[in-house]
């Protein structure tokens, strides 16, 4: 493979967890209907490629609208992109739609494209190994369910008993930093802001993903909780130091506290990407400097 970005390249070892290959998406409402819409809208991604290595914390920047959220929804496997590739794990995610109607001699397996079965497997496979934190942790935590059940829903989803998965629910409560004997029989509506957003981490690392997804997780809690979610960020990569994770963030302090690489997205295209220290100390691309002098101000 010749084609591995250059961020998996120079961080070095081995395939990366999670890749972004050329990704491109139009929302247009005008689609599939033979007229020529679709190259009216502009781009919410246009070819973005990034790369993500076990044990690394990458943080996606850009203002409002640059198109981090569809970019990494698309990462996660949460919504297709119109061309390009994701590969989890080295296994590639999206490859139906680049090789349908162009089948390799000797892909078919009872009549289905090889690469098809592939592809359906590494779907399934970034289903399994990633967790995803959103924005509102009440949009993730079931408001009839207690916080124990919600946690350890992921696995009894998966077949493991009840009593193995609320074990395992309560760990992963404690390494949040929640009393499951204190919490763990609360409704999500009985907990505060901070406290629902770390009972959806829980949820979220319950499984023991290999790469997790966190939506700026801090914006819709209120300042004094944010410092507990921080922490709790550092003390999930700590008890796990293989886990990768990405994080889309607006604040560029919390960057620099969580992120080892950050990518700065604008009109859809990165335009900057780096270590922190690199990007943040010495920013080379216009919209860069814009960001970090707005926020040193
Ligand atoms: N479902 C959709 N239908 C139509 N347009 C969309 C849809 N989702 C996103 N967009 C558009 O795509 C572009 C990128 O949006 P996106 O949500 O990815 O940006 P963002 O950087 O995550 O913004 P924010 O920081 O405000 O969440 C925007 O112009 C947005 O309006």
């Amino acid at each position: 493979m010749g084609s591995v970005h250059e961020d998996a390249a120079s961080h070095g070892v081995g395939v990366p967890v999670l890749e972004v290959r050329h990704v491109v998406k139009t929302f247009s409402g005008g689609r599939g209907v033979g007229h020529a819409t679709s190259h009216d809208a502009p781009r919410a991604v246009d070819d973005v490629s990034f790369a993500v290595a076990a044990g690394e914390s990458l943080a996606v920047i850009g203002e409002s609208g640059s198109g981090k959220t569809t970019v990494t929804r698309i990462a996660f496997g949460l919504l297709s992109p119109d061309s390009g590739d994701v590969l989890f794990r080295g296994e590639s995610v999206d490859a139906t739609r680049r090789h349908r109607g162009v089948p390799r001699p000797g892909t078919l397996r009872h009549g289905v494209p090889r690469r098809d079965v592939a592809t359906a497997d590494a779907r399934r496979e970034l289903r399994l190994g990633s967790g995803i934190v959103f924005q509102d942790p009440f949009a993730s935590l079931d408001p009839r369910w207690r916080i124990r059940r919600s946690v350890a829903e992921p696995l009894t989803a998966r077949g493991i008993g009840r009593t193995d998965a609320l074990a395992r629910a309560d760990g992963a409560l404690r390494s949040v930093g929640l009393d499951p004997t204190l919490f763990g029989e609360r409704y999500p509506q009985d907990l505060s802001g901070g406290q629902a957003q770390r009972a959806a981490i829980a949820r979220a690392l319950v499984t023991r993903p290999r790469i997790l997804l966190a939506d700026e997780p801090m914006s819709a809690i209120d300042v004094t909780s944010r410092i507990q979610i921080l922490d709790t960020f550092r003390a999930i990569r700590a008890a796990d130091p293989s886990m990768a994770m990405v994080v889309v963030l607006h604040d560029l302090g919390i960057v620099r506290m969580i992120a080892d690489r950050v990518l700065v997205m604008h009109d859809g295209r990165i335009v900057e990407s780096g270590t922190v220290d690199a990007v943040l100390t010495a920013p080379r691309d216009p919209y860069t400097r814009t960001l970090v002098a707005a926020a040193t101000m």
